[in-house]
């Protein structure tokens, strides 16, 4: 230790009954002290200013409502929708059921070969009718294909420490190989923190900054990539169409969907435009483009004029709008007016039965692949 640092610990000594935080609160108010502490402060101040310049304001994408001209279109099933016989209709119900014949199967070789099939939680808080649906969803998805699940239902108004508890409960049973956090969360909850304290290995929502990290970096494999953006993109090379080199756009910048669509997409070469609340020309960029993938969660956003004559169109908006001859008084329709661009579009997924059951197939499929991975059944996750 350096002669100073003796001196000041003998100093120290010699005045026991001063707390540090004494020191701490009140030394840097006397003279030239105040002088360097107020200069200290006020390059902290610069530095993080210059950092929230650099890194862009958080401003939350609130989207304008389209104009009350829009067409309120029939369901696509619905009788009197007249499209063109060469439009596809990209039916993500029996993609869906393909992906959880092929996991059941998987899952009852997993039980044979290991004693124990793959367990997946979720931990729900509060009472938001959609959640609980999209949570019914998974559960049942998961009786379908013989995957154990767990639920933990917390209330609204439960503390985020009580949310992280139950998360570390779920990553120390090894019977668990997949959590996840139903989003969104209640408002005075920090998401960031609660979606980081899932164990990286069973983060099969792919929603923990390490793995949204690993999918941006085009050099690293991710553990496990979200489940809507791995839809869009089975979906689409289901449908054989082709990304490297097309003009792709993705409306929405979400976590859940949008951004790792973008990064996904990346990947496969495509060239990606990104629109989001704040994009002054969003009709123009779309109509360049030979891909929409729409997750803003605005019903009928995307008109068909906003579309290139044969572009693919994906619709992950699942939105509930008013109808009073439906038996809850709504129903659920997409960001993309259906009836108008079914008419312009050569592929085109419907909402409801598209995107949606796709997404919970792929939570599965990552919950095995989690499990595999556990029980030394793979090496490496899913190729993407
Ligand atoms: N932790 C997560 N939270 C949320 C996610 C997610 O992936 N992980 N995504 C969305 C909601 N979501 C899954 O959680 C989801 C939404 C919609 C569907 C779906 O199947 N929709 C059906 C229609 C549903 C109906 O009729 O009620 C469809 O499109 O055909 C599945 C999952 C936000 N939160």
């Amino acid at each position: 230790m350096g002669g100073a640092a003796v001196a000041l610990l003998a100093a120290a000594r010699r005045r026991p009954t001063t707390p540090l935080v004494y020191f701490l609160t009140r030394a840097p108010r006397a003279g030239l002290h105040e002088a360097a502490a107020s200069a200290a402060q006020e390059k902290g101040r610069r530095r993080r200013s210059s950092s929230s310049r650099l890194l862009g304001p958080d401003i939350p994408d609130t989207w304008d409502p389209p104009p009350r001209t829009a067409a309120r279109p029939p369901s696509p099933g619905s009788a009197g929708v007249d499209y063109e016989s060469t439009t596809t209709i990209i039916d993500g119900k029996s993609v869906a059921e393909d992906i959880r014949f092929q996991i059941a199967e998987e899952v009852r070789q997993m039980k044979n070969a290991v004693g124990h099939v793959p367990g997946l939680a979720v931990v729900l808080v509060g009472d938001r009718r959609d959640s609980q649906s999209y949570v019914r969803y998974k559960i049942k998805g998961c009786e379908e294909v013989g995957i154990k699940s767990l639920l933990a239902e917390l209330p609204g108004n439960c503390t985020e420490d009580e949310v992280v508890d139950s998360v570390s409960r779920f990553n120390e049973d090894p019977s668990v190989h997949g959590i996840l956090v139903q989003l969104p969360l209640p408002l005075h909850m920090d998401e960031e923190r609660i979606l980081s304290a899932i164990s990286l290995e069973k983060d099969v929502d792919g929603f923990h900054p390490m793995n949204v990290g690993n999918l941006a970096l085009r050099s690293r494999k991710p553990l496990f990539v979200p489940c809507a953006a791995k839809a869009c993109l089975e979906l689409l090379l289901q449908s054989g169409i082709e990304l490297m080199g097309k003009h792709v756009t993705v409306i929405g910048r979400s976590k859940v969907v949008g951004l790792p669509t973008s990064l996904l997409l990346q990947r496969h070469h495509a060239t990606v435009s990104i629109i989001h609340a704040f994009t002054t020309n969003p009709e123009e960029i779309t109509h360049q483009s030979d891909i929409v993938i729409s997750a803003a969660g605005v019903a009928n956003l995307v008109r068909g004029s906003w579309l290139k004559k044969g572009a693919v169109v994906i619709d992950v908006g699942t939105n509930p709008i008013e109808d009073p001859t439906s038996d809850y008084g709504y129903r659920l329709t997409g960001d993309v007016c259906f009836e108008e661009a079914v008419r312009v579009a050569s592929a085109i997924t419907p909402v409801p039965g598209g995107v949606g059951p796709v997404t919970i197939a792929m939570l599965l499929a990552n919950t095995l692949d989690s499990a595999k991975l556990a029980y030394g059944l793979a090496t490496e996750p899913h190729e993407l």
